[in-house]
């Protein structure tokens, strides 16, 4: 499989991390996964046997892929001019104009290019054209690693719980702010853990989509679309974030019985965030970065899912996963 990557952070150079460390498990169990283009907002670097080790290195000492050494061609250039089966289209999340991964994405299909995403701006903001461009190119379009990042959710619910009405869903589903709320818990302040979250590269390149629970919105507008059916935007959310939450707060919560979490939750068709208190001994009640996800569905009836929401290698996993699925589908088309 030939693969480009758009976008070299944390989680580009985690995928490419994890293809350098685990390409013979790979090589022996599903074939050859082969990087043949890398792009930052620098330039690209484009070749049959680029050494990911190098590149990693070059990005974490220079900031630039360019110093690879690479050329100056946009990412746009390079999905229109590099052979390659798929996309893996991992620049920052716009919640606002889903830019510059929207067109990233419909330019791969237009290409010839499948795409996997981790990225929630466009899925967010244009679903339903997205989802309609990848028919019209019959191209594969999978984006696992866009909620709960290492958490299985939109594949468990198409394939492991295909057939089922899912009725509601409600979960945590950012890891940043179950970060800093855990450890605000344990007695830390905001901004001490929001820098650590930063640190752990957990937090979005603009943390404030995190902490005010737009990050949360936009993933529960892609679960709405994906798998309930429905045809929300990040507009029809009702939206509170963490903003407000003390460790005075939670330690009231605490002496209660309950602790405090960010809670999505689509009901009824409404879809919901807001910082909500949760018994103690609830399923809900995870720490750290995991998430969690409570489905309500008419056959299966509860089903609870949990996983790291969060972090390089946790959300290269799943980015993974999708490639492997891609890999598959398109080797028993041939
Ligand atoms: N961090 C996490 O745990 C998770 C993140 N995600 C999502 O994954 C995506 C990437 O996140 P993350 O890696 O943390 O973000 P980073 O900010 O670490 O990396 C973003 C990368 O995108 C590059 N970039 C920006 N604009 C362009 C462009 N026009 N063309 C090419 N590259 C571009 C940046 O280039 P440059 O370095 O030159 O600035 C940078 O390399 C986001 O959409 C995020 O929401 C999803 C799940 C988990
Ligand atoms: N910043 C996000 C990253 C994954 O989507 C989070 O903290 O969950
Ligand atoms: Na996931």
């Amino acid at each position: 499989m030939r693969i480009i990557i758009i976008g070299f952070g944390v989680i580009g150079r985690g995928l490419a991390k994890v293809l350098y460390k685990k390409r013979e498990f790979l090589r022996k169990n599903y074939g050859d996964f082969n990087v043949v283009a890398i792009a930052d907002r620098s330039g690209a670097i484009i070749g049959e046997d680029i050494d990911l080790k190098r590149a990693i290195e070059v990005k974490e000492k220079s900031g630039k892929i360019i110093n690879y050494p690479g050329i100056e061609k946009s990412s746009l250039e390079v999905i229109k001019d590099v052979d390659a089966d798929v996309v893996v289209e991992v620049t920052p999340s716009n919640l606002d104009t889903g830019e510059p991964a929207r067109t990233h994405i419909i330019e791969s299909f237009k290409h010839g290019k499948h795409v996997v995403t981790a990225n929630k701006g466009p899925l967010a903001l244009y679903f339903k054209e997205l989802m309609e461009t990848a028919k019209r190119y019959n191209k594969i379009f999978k984006f696992e690693a866009s909620v709960g990042g290492a958490m299985p959710i939109i594949n468990l619910a198409k394939e492991t719980l295909a057939g089922n009405k899912i009725i509601s869903i409600r979960g945590i589903l950012n890891g940043t702010t179950n970060y800093i709320l855990t450890k605000m818990e344990e007695g830390l302040d905001f901004e001490t853990v929001l820098k650590e979250a930063k640190e752990l590269g957990i937090a979005e390149t603009n943390p404030y989509q995190d902490i005010s629970g737009l990050d949360t919105a936009a993933k529960i507008v892609i679960l709405a679309n994906a798998i309930m059916g429905l045809n929300k935007t990040i507009k029809d959310v009702k939206v509170r974030g963490i903003e407000k939450i003390t460790p005075e707060a939670l330690f009231l919560a605490n002496k209660r019985g309950y602790t405090i979490k960010l809670i999505g939750e689509i009901v009824n068709g409404y879809l919901i965030v807001e910082p909500k208190l949760i018994p103690i001994n609830s399923p809900l009640n995870v720490k750290g970065t995991l998430n969690v996800a409570m489905f309500e569905t008419d056959l299966a009836k509860e089903v609870v899912v949990v996983g790291r929401g969060a972090g390089a290698e946790e959300t290269a996993s799943a980015i993974l996963s999708d490639l492997i699925s891609i890999k598959k589908m398109i080797e028993n088309e041939s």
